[in-house]
């Protein structure tokens, strides 16, 4: 749970008053880069870069993928603020830092946060590479207790009780797919789907892939939830692109090994099992694959949000 300490507004807000010259002081759209997807703001212009170092309240991203950095630029015309690298609670992270980001970008008049994130697929109908439109999550460490807006509220100007109906903008998602028709981006390169967050860092088991799937998510991921809540605490309207980088193996049945060792000792021939296993240069690997388009995309909504 939070206190007020954690979160140092004042100091960071001046460092980077310092740092930014006056068209970038007051972004208007935030962008959080998921694992192997800081390329997204390779191409600001007018860009300044700053360390997370020398942010008070931010930590340091250690996840292979994620720089720790903020970028600030122009897509078009647009000021943005884009975070390369994310943090994770499994960092051993609080969760008032994992968020802290996303607080100071409220701070500086940021209206739109678009998230994106590597997910696993749990929805056999999604292959590698799709990009999937986020329409609604499912969070079982928020219904835990594990939810980054459990503590005092840090302004008087916020609800306690926030609803998530709402929680990911039909206006941005409508300018989404708006930009793939103008990109003329094959039907099947997006998709709209389900979150699963959990909280890693271990991936999930063939029987948590099912449970998840029957839940009805249709890709996973360790992410995403916490910025989404706060921002929508925040007053910004929200987006979420997950790439699938991998299926999540959910066989229906296991193959059970007494009757495979009875039929070896029978003398019986059974075909090997083939044990798939993700990791996370698989992970980042296709991030630099359908890092490209997954950035055009991104630009090309931002610039419809404001035209
Ligand atoms: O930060 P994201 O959600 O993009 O990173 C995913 C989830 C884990 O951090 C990691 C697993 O490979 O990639
Ligand atoms: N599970 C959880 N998180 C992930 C996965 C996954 O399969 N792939 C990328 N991030």
């Amino acid at each position: 749970m939070h206190d007020s300490s954690d979160f140092p507004f004042d100091e960071t807000l001046s460092v980077l008053k310092s740092q930014l010259p006056a068209n970038l002081q007051s972004p208007r759209v935030g962008i959080i880069c998921g694992s192997g997807l800081s390329g997204l703001a390779s191409s600001l212009k007018d860009s300044v870069l700053i360390s997370y170092e020398k942010l008070p309240g931010f930590v340091q991203s250690t996840v292979p993928g994620h720089k720790s950095i903020l970028a600030f630029g122009l897509i078009g015309d647009v000021p943005v603020v884009a975070m390369l690298g994310r943090f994770h609670p499994y960092e051993g992270h609080k969760l008032s830092s994992v968020v802290y980001p996303v607080r100071v970008m409220a701070r500086m008049g940021v209206k739109y946060l678009i998230v994106t994130n590597a997910a696993g697929a749990l929805n056999p109908n999604l292959a590698v590479g799709t990009i999937v439109v986020i329409q609604d999550h499912i969070a079982l460490p928020n219904l835990t207790g594990m939810n980054p807006l459990l503590g005092p509220q840090i302004s008087d100007t916020y609800s306690r009780f926030i609803p998530l109906s709402d929680a990911y903008s039909r206006h941005l998602r409508r300018l989404l797919f708006l930009s793939a028709h103008n990109l003329l981006l094959p039907s099947n390169a997006l998709a709209e789907g389900v979150y699963a967050w959990v909280s890693g860092p271990t991936y999930e088991t063939a029987a948590e892939g099912r449970f998840l799937r029957a839940a009805g998510a249709d890709v996973v991921g360790m992410s995403t939830v916490p910025e989404v809540l706060t921002a929508r605490e925040e007053g910004m309207e929200v987006m979420v692109l997950s790439l699938v980088t991998n299926m999540v193996v959910i066989p229906d049945g296991y193959r059970s090994v007494r009757e495979e060792v009875e039929a070896e000792l029978a003398g019986k021939l059974t075909n090997p099992v083939l044990d798939e296993v993700v990791s996370h240069e698989e992970v980042l690997a296709l991030g630099k694959e359908k890092g490209d388009l997954m950035k055009t995309l991104v630009e090309k909504t931002i610039q419809l949000i404001t035209a």
